[in-house]
C-alpha cells in the first residue's frame, strides 16, 4: 500500500531519519517501535507531508507522494492522529468533529457568505459523518458533552474519529494509547481491529510494548533513525539488534 524507499531527513548535522526502506502493508496493523528520539514521529511527518525528504521516495498506492503537501497527501487518503489531541474544549464533541471535517470540505468563502445550496449540502452531509464517525468509535452517547469534560482516553476516541471522518485509507496513528490506563488501552487495541477489519490500514507509533506485541501484523524498529529490524512481534522480540537498542532505554522489549 505504501513503499518508502532510502528515506532520509536531516535537520542540520542531525539525521532523524536514516536511509530507510519500508513498506506499509495494507489491511493490516503496522507498528513502528524504537527508543526515544528514534525517529518514529519524524518519519510519519515525512509521509504525512509535514517536512519535506531529504533524500529517498514514498510512493503510495503506485503513486509518488514524496514532494507533496500534507492537504495533498491527506486528500489522497492518509490521515494521521497526533500524540496530544487540540480540541475546542467549550464546544461539544460533535461540534469538534463537524470542525475538523468542514477545514477538509470543499466549499469555498462565497459558499458561505451566500449560504448556497452547496453549503447547506455539505453541512447536513458534515454532521451525519461526524455522527457515524463517533458512533464507530463508540462515543455516540457523548456527542453533546463539552470536550474540556470528557476523559483522556475518550479524547484519544475522538482524535481517531477526526481522522475517520475523512474516510481514510491508511491512517497513522501517534502514541494512540499514550497516558490512558491498562484496560482503556485494551479497548483502543479492539477499536484498532475494528477499524482493520473494516478495511483499514493502520500504521501506529506507540511505546507500549504488550499492547504491540499482541496487535500488530508487523513491527518495524528504528534506533538513532535507522532501520535496525522489521518483521512479525516474534521474530522482532528474538532479535539481538532490538534487545541491545533497549538496553538502557526506559522501555522494555517484552
Ligand atoms: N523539527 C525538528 N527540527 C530539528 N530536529 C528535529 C525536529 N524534529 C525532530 N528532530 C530530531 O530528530 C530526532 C528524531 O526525533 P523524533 O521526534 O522523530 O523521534 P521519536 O522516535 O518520535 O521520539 P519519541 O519517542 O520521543 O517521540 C531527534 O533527535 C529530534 O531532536
Amino acid at each position: 500500500m505504501l513503499e518508502v524507499r532510502h528515506l532520509t531527513k536531516r535537520f542540520g548535522g542531525n539525521v532523524a531519519v536514516n536511509d530507510v526502506s519500508t513498506v506499509i502493508e495494507g489491511g493490516k496493523v503496522n507498528a513502528i517501535i524504537g527508543p526515544n528520539g528514534a525517529g518514529k514521529t519524524t518519519f510519519f511527518n515525512l509521509i504525512a507531508g509535514v517536512h519535506p525528504a531529504s533524500e529517498g521516495s514514498i510512493v503510495f498506492e503506485g503513486r509518488d507522494i514524496t514532494r507533496l503537501r500534507t492537504d495533498q497527501v491527506a486528500r489522497l487518503g492518509i490521515a494521521r492522529t497526533f500524540q496530544a489531541t487540540t480540541l475546542f474544549d467549550t464546544a461539544t464533541v460533535l461540534d469538534n468533529l463537524i470542525v475538523g471535517h468542514r477545514l477538509r470540505t470543499r466549499s469555498g468563502l462565497l459558499d458561505v457568505l451566500l449560504g448556497t445550496r452547496r453549503l447547506k449540502a455539505e453541512e447536513r452531509l458534515c454532521r451525519e459523518k461526524a455522527r457515524d464517525a463517533l458512533d464507530f468509535v463508540g462515543l455516540g452517547h457523548i456527542e453533546n458533552r463539552l470536550a474540556g469534560d470528557i476523559s483522556q482516553e475518550e479524547r484519544k476516541r475522538v482524535a481517531f474519529a477526526l481522522a475517520l471522518a475523512t474516510e481514510p485509507k491508511l491512517l497513522l496513528l501517534d502514541e494512540p494509547a499514550g497516558g490512558v490506563n491498562p484496560e482503556e488501552t485494551e479497548g483502543l487495541a479492539d477499536l484498532i481491529r475494528k477499524m482493520v477489519a473494516h478495511g483499514l490500514t493502520v500504521c501506529l507509533i506507540e511505546h507500549k510494548m504488550d499492547m504491540i506485541m499482541r496487535l500488530a501484523d508487523r513491527i518495524l524498529v528504528l534506533s538513532y533513525g535507522e532501520k535496525i529490524a522489521e518483521g512479525t512481534p516474534a521474530e522482532v522480540r528474538a532479535n539481538p539488534a532490538v534487545i541491545d537498542a533497549y538496553l538502557g532505554s526506559e522501555h522494555a522489549v517484552a
